[in-house]
């Protein structure tokens, strides 16, 4: 498949009525590579994955766009028949700056991105205290990215994300302060929701193909947002110990959701499996070998390719591994 055909692909997943689209968080080679052998038809490559594992950081808009950039780049490059929706924080500056990091995902093979209303030092959706850019300099994101698209004439998909919901409950007044009464939580919760219902709509009206509705805290939120969206396909982010319920894919589905992502899945997993092995090999000294000997490194190394390098060396007429691996 050629290098931009994965956005075609996802145009025609998404158009396809009986599918939902479900993607694992992959932050990495072995992450994408896991997912890619057992199936998975779609990745998404987290921007807090991506901070976690190439920095060491949290996802606090850290990572410099090249960094996003290379890591889209190589996930993208491992099965160019999956199409991987990729993080794209805030675009990484002004629409000039957001143009370039478009022009550069559309170029790594990347078959959707998403951009955001945060400000440039943005924070996970799930954390609290975020800050969020008037409407019009998220909307000229949008637009930014959307000339890139056409300038290069490419179908990657755009996907507009508003965290105003939870920048609205976090912000410490309503607009009106001092000539209105104190606003109640569930009045800012409905002045949150329209205003990131608003920036969608505005964001899809500037090019944007999907909407991702960031912190949705309730099911009804989640059932209103597709009302209130459609026809514009909707994206559901789902990430454990964060503000938005975890339903299933087939919940997803039945309430009208088009894709849906799980951040997390790999970063979690790894984490865990990290902290166990971490304590065995602390407190006894030694790894020992599972049972059934799942997780050597010839396994991992057959995961990531290593039959193909092989053939690939001998098709072509190299001899490094004439001796076998
Ligand atoms: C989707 C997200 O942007 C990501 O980086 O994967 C994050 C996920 C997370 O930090 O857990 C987000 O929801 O902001």
């Amino acid at each position: 498949m050629e290098v931009n055909q994965a956005a075609a692909k996802l145009r025609a997943q998404l158009a396809d009525p009986d599918q939902i689209i479900v993607c694992p968080g992959v932050q990495d080679g072995l992450s994408a590579r896991v997912c890619l052998h057992k199936g998975f038809k779609n990745l998404y490559m987290t921007g807090a994955g991506t901070s976690i594992s190439l920095l060491g950081q949290p996802d606090l808009g850290l990572t410099p766009v090249t960094d996003m950039i290379r890591n889209a780049s190589m996930i993208a490059s491992l099965d160019r028949s999956v199409p991987l929706i990729a993080d794209a924080d805030t675009g990484f500056g002004g629409p000039l700056m957001v143009s370039r990091t478009v022009e550069s995902y559309i170029l790594a093979g990347v078959a959707a991105l998403h951009l955001e209303d945060q400000v440039l030092t943005k924070r996970c959706g799930h954390l609290g205290g975020k800050e969020i850019v008037d409407i019009e300099t998220f909307v000229s994101r949008i637009r930014a990215a959307h000339e890139a698209r056409k300038r290069l004439r490419s179908e990657i998909v755009l996907i507009a994300r508003s965290d105003a919901l939870s920048a609205t409950l976090f912000s410490s007044s309503s607009p009106e302060i001092g000539t209105e009464e104190e606003e109640t939580k569930e009045e800012k919760q409905e002045r949150g929701f329209q205003e990131a219902v608003k920036r969608l709509k505005s964001a899809v009206q500037a090019g944007a193909d999907v909407a991702f509705f960031e912190g949705l805290q309730t099911r009804d939120q989640m059932r209103r947002v597709v009302g209130e969206m459609a026809p514009t396909p909707c994206l559901l982010n789902m990430v454990p110990g964060g503000v938005t319920p975890l339903i299933s894919a087939r919940e997803a589905k039945e309430m009208g959701f088009k894709i849906v992502i799980w951040p997390c899945f790999a970063m979690t997993a790894a984490y865990l499996a990290y902290q166990r092995a971490a304590d065995e090999l602390l407190c006894t000294g030694e790894i020992k070998e599972p049972e059934d000997r799942r997780g050597g490194v010839k396994e991992i190394f057959e995961v990531c390719g290593l039959s193909e390098c092989v053939e690939f060396d001998k098709l072509v007429g190299g001899s490094a591994f004439r001796n076998g691996v």
